[in-house]
């Protein structure tokens, strides 16, 4: 039981492969424009790959290869897509919203009633089963779209940012909700929000420029990003470039840093990336002396609150960040576009393959 895509669209610059398990979720997290809506909608079936496969138990999705034109239509092939807005019918209240999957794939009136209020029971939205879409809040409108998207009995689950367009008290709800529902179903939910990755998926999917960066357990991307985006996800500085005897090497920095939590040397000469929390940066005026510490020359580009410290940002598109106190900012007169030092010890870099 499990599902499989592989899926290239070429005017996106899109090729994705991807399976998941039987009752497995997936968190799909990238930057604006790579590829995560365009891989629901290649599943869903709104859009038409150029080439590829997906099989979902055993039912062929579509099967673009060796000039073989299969394809199944949207309401054919058990999945379900659960979009940011709720889209439910505005004529119909929320039970029929929900009947009317079931009252589609041929159930009778009154089945489809009493699944219809299973699921609203489901969603805690029993009560709100004889209002419209008009009466309903966006937290409510999209919980029934939940009833209704689960309904269907979908084989896999599509969410595309179900909780972006409600506001800060809606959101958790729905959260909680999406935990107790996912937890036996097949899903991919596409967010912004690493909370969404850590509290309702088993796997982190990163993509960038329609291509998988990385992925894995949610917990090890974010402890040992491998990507960009992923260390930008977990808070950390991220320097990639090639493993030396003694660190990395980015083109004209050079990190020292840890690896003794690898098994072995690190393979000297491979890709590679350093890391290290915006915390264990200092920031100094002149070039530090001291072994062993990492001192980079940099160009401040930014200061911004953060939390009760300034996060100083520098470097090309202000990529490195460090996190002083609003006393030392002020003491060392920071503005951007001033040149200072950022000084990291060693001990704080984790160096890994990349
Ligand atoms: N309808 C479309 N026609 C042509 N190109 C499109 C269309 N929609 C998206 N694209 C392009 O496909 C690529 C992937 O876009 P997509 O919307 O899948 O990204 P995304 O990761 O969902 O982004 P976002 O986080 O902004 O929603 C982008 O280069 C985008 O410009």
């Amino acid at each position: 039981m499990t599902f499989t895509v592989q899926a290239a669209v070429a005017d996106r610059g899109f090729d994705v492969s991807l399976s998941l398990g039987a009752a497995e979720t997936i968190a799909v997290m990238g930057p604006n424009g790579a590829g995560k809506s365009t891989l629901l909608a290649v599943i869903a079936g709104l859009l038409h790959p150029d080439s590829g496969m997906a099989q979902l138990d055993g039912r062929t999705l579509f099967d673009l290869e060796d000039g073989r034109g299969e394809w199944t239509a949207p309401h054919h092939r058990g999945t379900a897509l659960l979009a940011q807005e709720p889209l439910l019918f505005p004529h119909l209240n929320a039970l029929e919203n929900v009947a009317f999957g079931p009252r589609s794939a041929g159930a009778s009136k009154q089945d489809a009633r009493k699944s219809a209020k299973h699921w609203l029971a489901e969603v805690e939205a029993e009560e709100l089963q004889s209002r419209r879409p008009s009466e309903l809040s966006g937290g409510q409108a999209q919980r029934v779209a939940v009833a209704r998207a689960l309904a269907a009995d979908p084989g896999l689950l599509l969410l595309d940012e179900p909780m972006a367009a409600l506001d800060i008290h809606a959101a958790p709800l729905l959260r909680r909700l999406l935990k107790r529902v996912l937890a036996r179903r097949r899903a991919i939910i596409i967010t912004h929000d690493v909370l969404d990755a850590l509290m309702l998926a088993d796997r982190v999917v990163i993509l960038e420029d329609g291509r998988i960066s990385e992925q894995g357990p949610t917990r090890d991307v974010l402890q040992r990003p491998r990507s960009r985006f992923a260390a930008g996800l977990a808070g950390l500085n991220f320097v990639a470039g090639s493993i030396t005897a003694h660190g990395l090497q980015a083109g004209d920095l050079i990190v020292y840093g840890q690896h003794d939590d690898l098994p072995g040397p690190l393979p000297v000469g491979q890709p590679g990336v350093a890391v290290f929390p915006p915390s264990a940066v200092s920031v100094f005026l002149s070039q530090a002396h001291g072994s062993p510490r990492n001192s980079f020359a940099v160009t401040i580009t930014d200061l911004e609150p953060h939390g009760d410290r300034i996060r100083v940002r520098a470097g090309e598109g202000g990529q490195l960040g460090a996190d002083i106190t609003p006393e030392a900012s002020a003491d060392l007169g920071l503005s951007p576009g001033m040149r200072v030092y950022f000084v990291i010890k060693a001990g704080a870099v984790s160096i890994y393959p990349g």
